[in-house]
């Protein structure tokens, strides 16, 4: 291995009980807020085709116009405890939300800078606000923060000259401080959600980001922090140069879902998701699909059974409401997560091979293993694999315990579970399968002779 002092510093995963909190999770909420809300992902009657966050990039919008947006923000209608009620019925257990995105605005009254919230008509700290209606709920908060920042003068995407150099040393202490008192405004934050830091300015900045990561981590012990903050000191970043993960979760699953159980190569992960194709601000148009509530749910149940968790992403209006979209989206997972989160909350990989009904997931730190079914055969038997030595002692319907199911084993670790006759399922059901170990097995058959 290359010896390194600015790589991974562990190897592996966490062993904590804040990273075992954040394991099991499952569902969590993105939440994409700012200026960018205010345009809509249009401007001057003309429709921007990119993500709407990122509609400053556009060449058809002056950035002396963007940037005094902040003087018509006043979301009048923001209700920050019906947003956090929203999210329980939903069903997550934690949210992530956009302190200041790579366009710099700041939702939180930031003292070393003027471009904030508190210098909008609004005047009011959003962060705040947020920061304490879903603690209230009983959902723990995660700042997001775009280390890249267009509004700052000594932001660079490489450092070419000495001058970058400087100015970029300027906006390294920009950031420390603006990170640190985030942390001493908002001490209930479990963690940070880096973004914008693929620059080469950033990539040129291992040994800063490290330090970085540390210092922040003296503020509130147990914070959690992904692998998209630091580089090692040759610009390597999410792996070191020895391919070791830095950071406390892989966060490279942005809009994509890994296939298999190695795709994830032994890392906590999370996959951040958007309802329509691409865009996490609002847009008044969303161009090509939208995920229904039923694609969602498969996707939180695809995160959870190969060892993840799935956060996927609301943009409010600038006026601090929800599209009807959206709110369908969350009332409609959040009635499937009332009869069926035994199957999503603490639960794991269940080290099973793939089968076509859905996937299985296992609780931790228990045996029992859930089917969470999306495809009934024709024939209303599912046939199930289970790991080696594995057999089932009982399968019930998670939503009617005393259903048992009749199963017939075909071999040590593959059976037949037979559908109740007359069972029309409507929305995707879980089976709950007590496992026996082959050890178990072979005892009972000893009895039986
Ligand atoms: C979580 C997501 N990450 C940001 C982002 N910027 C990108 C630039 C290039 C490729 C992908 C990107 N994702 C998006 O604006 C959103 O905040």
């Amino acid at each position: 291995p290359v010896a390194l002092k600015h790589g991974a510093h562990r190897v592996g995963k966490r062993t904590d009980a804040d990273m075992a909190k954040w394991r099991s999770y499952g569902l969590g909420q993105f939440i994409h807020w700012g200026l960018y809300s205010i345009l809509e992902g249009k401007y001057n009657g003309k429709y921007y085709n990119g993500a709407a966050e990122w509609i400053r990039s556009w060449k058809e919008v002056p950035h002396a116009e963007y940037d005094s947006l902040y003087k018509q923000f006043n979301p009048e209608n923001f209700n920050p405890t019906q947003w956090a009620k929203m999210a329980k019925q939903m069903g997550v257990k934690y949210v992530t939300f956009t302190t200041k995105h790579h366009d710099g605005f700041c939702l939180w009254p930031s003292q070393y800078t003027q471009y904030t919230v508190a210098n909008s008509p609004y005047k009011k700290d959003i962060v705040k606000q947020v920061v304490d209606a879903y603690t209230k709920e009983g959902i723990d908060v995660y700042l997001y923060f775009s280390v890249m920042d267009w509004s700052h003068p000594d932001w660079r995407t490489d450092l070419k000259t000495k001058e970058d150099s400087v100015a970029f040393d300027r906006f390294k202490l920009f950031t420390k401080n603006q990170l640190t008192e985030l942390l001493k405004m908002y001490p209930q934050t479990k963690g940070l959600w880096f973004d914008g830091t693929w620059d080469t300015s950033w990539k040129k900045s291992g040994a800063f980001s490290d330090s970085l990561e540390q210092h922040l981590k003296s503020l509130i012990p147990g914070l959690i922090i992904g692998s998209r903050l630091r580089a090692d000191e040759f610009g390597n970043r999410h792996n070191d140069a020895n391919g070791v993960l830095m950071g406390d979760y892989e966060q490279g699953w942005e809009r994509k879902i890994p296939k298999t159980y190695a795709d994830v190569h032994g890392n906590d992960w999370d996959c951040v998701m958007t309802i329509p194709e691409n865009g996490w601000g609002y847009a008044e148009k969303w161009l090509g699909h939208w995920k229904t509530s039923y694609e969602c749910i498969e996707m939180t149940t695809q995160c959870v059974s190969l060892g993840g968790n799935f956060v996927l992403n609301f943009g409010p209006k600038a006026d601090g409401t929800f599209r009807p979209e959206e709110i369908t989206v969350a009332k409609e997972m959040g009635d499937w997560m009332k009869v069926n989160n035994a199957a999503i909350y603490d639960c794991e990989y269940a080290n099973c091979e793939k089968q076509d009904w859905g996937y299985f997931t296992k609780k931790q730190n228990d045996d029992k293993i859930y089917m969470v079914v999306f495809n009934v055969p024709i024939n209303g038997s599912l046939k199930v694999k289970l790991p080696k030595n594995t057999s089932i002692g009982k399968a019930s319907l998670l939503q009617a315990p005393s259903t048992v199911l009749s199963t017939e084993q075909l071999d040590y670790n593959a059976s037949y579970i037979q559908l109740p006759k007359g069972m029309k399922p409507t929305s995707p059901f879980v089976i709950v399968i007590d496992t026996k170990q082959q050890s178990q097995v072979e005892t009972e058959q000893k009895a039986k002779t």
